[in-house]
C-alpha cells in the first residue's frame, strides 16, 4: 500500500474542504467511507447522489442514494440541480448541488463518492475537494470482491470490470489525484485515509466544538 500527497487542505471557500473519493466499482470506497463515517460522525457528511439503478439488498431510500427513474434524473440534469451527472454500467448517476449543500450547511467535510467521469466533472466545478484514490491490489482481487459481493448480474460485472481497467490506467495519470490508497488489508489501508484526513478531521472538531 502507499500514497502520495500532493496538497494539504482548507480551501479559501468557507468551511471544510469536500473529498471526492473514487476508483473502480468493488475497490472499497463505501466499505472505508462507512467506517470514516461512523467514527467521526459528527465530522463528516455523505454527499448522497441520485442513481437510476435499483436499490441493493439492505440499501436504504434517501440515505444510501436517492433512487430515481430515468426520466426523473433526465429532468432534474436539465433544470440544473446537479453539480455533475454520469453514465455507469448502464445507469445513471449523479450529484445534486442540494446534496452537498446539505453537508456543507452543517459545517462537515462534504464525502462524494464518484466514478471517474465524476471526477473529471468535477474538476470543471468550483468546488476544489480533495481527490482520494481507493485501487484494488490487483484486477483478481476485484474481481473476486465484486463477485463475492454478489450485486451483480454477470453482464452488469463484466462492465464495471472493463470500466475499473480504463479508470485503473486514468488513475496512474500524474495529478489526476491527490491521494492514492491501495486496499489491500482494509485495516491498513484505514489507517492511511485516516492518516491523510488527519489534519481536516482535527480543524473541523476545533471548529464545531467551539462554535
Ligand atoms: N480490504 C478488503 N478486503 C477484503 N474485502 C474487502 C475489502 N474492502 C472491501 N471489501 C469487500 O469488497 C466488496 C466491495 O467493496 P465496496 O462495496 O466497499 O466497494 P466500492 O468501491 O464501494 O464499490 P462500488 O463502487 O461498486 O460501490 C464488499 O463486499 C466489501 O465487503
Ligand atoms: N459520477 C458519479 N458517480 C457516482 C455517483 N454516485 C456513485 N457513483 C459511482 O457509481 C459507481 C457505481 O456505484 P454502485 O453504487 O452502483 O456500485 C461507483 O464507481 C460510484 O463511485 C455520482 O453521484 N456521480
Amino acid at each position: 500500500m502507499y500514497m502520495r500527497f500532493f496538497s494539504r487542505f482548507f480551501s479559501a471557500m468557507a468551511g471544510p474542504r469536500p473529498v471526492v473519493f473514487s476508483g473502480p466499482s468493488g475497490a472499497g470506497k463505501s466499505t472505508l467511507l462507512k467506517k470514516l463515517m461512523k467514527e467521526y460522525d459528527n465530522v463528516f457528511g455523505f454527499s448522497v447522489s441520485h442513481t437510476t439503478r435499483n436499490p441493493r439488498p439492505g440499501e436504504v431510500n434517501g440515505k444510501d442514494y436517492h433512487y430515481v427513474t430515468r426520466e426523473e434524473m433526465k429532468a432534474g440534469v436539465e433544470r440544473g440541480d446537479f453539480i455533475e451527472s454520469a453514465e455507469f454500467s448502464g445507469n445513471m448517476y449523479g450529484t445534486s448541488k442540494a446534496a452537498v449543500q446539505k453537508v456543507q450547511a452543517q459545517n462537515l467535510i462534504c464525502i462524494l463518492d464518484v466514478d471517474m467521469q465524476g471526477v473529471k466533472n468535477i474538476k470543471e466545478t468550483d468546488l476544489n475537494p480533495l481527490y482520494i484514490s481507493i485501487q484494488p491490489p490487483s484486477m483478481e482481487v476485484l474481481e473476486n470482491r465484486l463477485r463475492d459481493r454478489k450485486t451483480e448480474s454477470e453482464e452488469s460485472l463484466q462492465k464495471r470490470l472493463r470500466a475499473a481497467k480504463v479508470d485503473m490506467e486514468i488513475g496512474k495519470e500524474p495529478g489526476v489525484f491527490d491521494v492514492i490508497i491501495v486496499n489491500d488489508n482494509l485495516e491498513d489501508a484505514y489507517k492511511v485515509l485516516k492518516s491523510a484526513l488527519n489534519e481536516e478531521i482535527d480543524q473541523v472538531k476545533k471548529t464545531n466544538m467551539s462554535s
